[in-house]
């Protein structure tokens, strides 16, 4: 098997190279983005020294060789098989995809998140994403559901799907990133499939969201959710979550839960939303659903049976955030006018994807769109400002 090049599932003649972090915005994610992101770890959790140390220790071995994992839980012997073409070459030349999730993998173990022992299941990110549900940005958003009850059909559709695309902007990970940035900048849409979506989102019985990140967006995702559930009675969703903490503000079943909870103590419009959602989990027609593959160094194409049989029996899957669309279409330089059909293929039904842009990787744009963004001098591939709603239909 060919590492450094990805090769598109279902047409052998397209291949590229795979994505590292020898240069540019990869690059700047482990080089930068990283040790910052381990210092609000320890900032937002009281670690004792001998954990504070371990984590910092990751600041240092990021710069040198990749080591094996120095733990043996449950998934280590997976990740010895995974990291076994790897070891000993730098981080930095090996996929970027592979050495973000390798990161965060040997993140939690220095934490104790594993266990056993006091630090056990206690969320290294969790007061960020607590700060971040109980901040004002999502106040004003609780505020803000009084007026979507005026809205209604195609254009309630619309408001809820542009805001769980744009919610996604608000991941505190970018945030490190990008301070300030609160997804009112200059904004665009490159592709926009929200014709063919929206029909596939008002008839599907039974509909899988993959989401991503808590607060700003989970929340209009679990709105969306409502509304889908509410308009008709036969409505199945299935909101696949992490299993454990990743990549910072990635939601977990706990962070579903606190985040309906939320909705509850909110102002009336946002409490009505909140008791229902928990009418519809306790009914089963709103279902929590997690799994290792969703925290694995993978792309969808390796994806293990149970979930590709998930994805199969769905009238429709969407996938939120810019982790979610690298996994899609595998973390690779293709042409940015790849069709997006070319990469997607291989997915056992009709596949939607919501993403704002946050790393280089990019199918199914229009040859002038690209020709004009190039010369714009903008960093448009990563700078968030700029989304796409894609799907492509089975
Ligand atoms: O929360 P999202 O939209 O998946 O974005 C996370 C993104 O952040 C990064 O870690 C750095 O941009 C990317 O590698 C990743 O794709």
């Amino acid at each position: 098997m060919d590492l450094e090049r990805l090769t598109a599932p279902g047409d052998p003649s397209l291949t590229a190279p795979v994505i590292t972090s020898t240069d540019g915005f990869p690059r700047s994610v482990l080089r930068d983005r990283h040790p910052e992101l381990l210092a609000r770890v320890l900032d937002g959790v009281p670690y004792p020294p001998e954990i504070r140390l371990a984590v910092n220790g990751l600041l240092h071995e990021i710069e040198g060789p990749i080591l094996p994992l120095s733990d043996t839980h449950g998934d280590a012997a997976l990740w010895a098989e995974w990291a076994a073409p790897y070891l000993g070459r730098s981080w930095y030349e090996v996929p970027f995809l592979w050495a973000e999730n390798y990161f965060y993998r040997k993140l939690l173990a220095a934490t104790g998140w594993f266990g056993p022992g006091p630090w056990q299941a206690v969320d290294p990110f969790g007061p960020q994403k607590d700060a971040e549900l109980a901040g004002d940005a999502v106040g004003a958003e609780l505020e803000a559901l009084a007026a979507l009850g005026e809205l209604a059909g195609e254009e309630r559709l619309d408001s809820l799907v542009l805001s769980a695309l744009w919610g996604n902007r608000a991941d505190l990970g970018f945030a490190l990133q990008r301070p300030g940035a609160d997804g009112r900048a200059r904004t665009a849409l490159l592709v926009d499939d929200r014709a063919a979506l929206f029909p596939l989102l008002t008839d599907a019985d039974r509909i899988v969201l993959i989401t991503d990140n808590v607060g700003r967006e989970l929340l209009p995702d679990l709105v969306l959710a409502d509304t889908l559930l509410v308009g008709r009675s036969g409505v199945t969703a299935w909101l696949h979550v992490k299993p454990s903490p990743y990549f910072t503000s990635d939601a977990m079943p706990i962070d579903v839960l606190k985040t309906v909870q939320r909705l509850v103590d909110g102002p009336p419009a946002a409490s009505e939303l909140g008791l229902r959602l928990r009418q519809f989990l306790s009914e089963g027609r709103l279902n929590i659903v997690t799994h290792p593959f969703y925290v694995a160094p993978l792309t969808y194409p390796q994806a293990p049976a149970d979930l590709v049989k998930h994805y199969a029996e769905a009238d429709l899957t969407v996938l939120k955030g810019d982790l979610n669309y690298r996994r899609l279409i595998g973390d690779a330089e293709w042409p940015a006018t790849t069709p997006f059909e070319a990469v997607t293929g291989y997915w056992p039904g009709h596949v939607a994807a919501l993403r704002t842009l946050k790393s280089d990787v990019l199918v199914g744009l229009d040859a002038s769109r690209l020709t004009e963004l190039d010369a714009s001098g903008e960093k448009w591939r990563t700078s968030g400002d700029y989304a796409v709603i894609q799907v492509r239909q089975a």
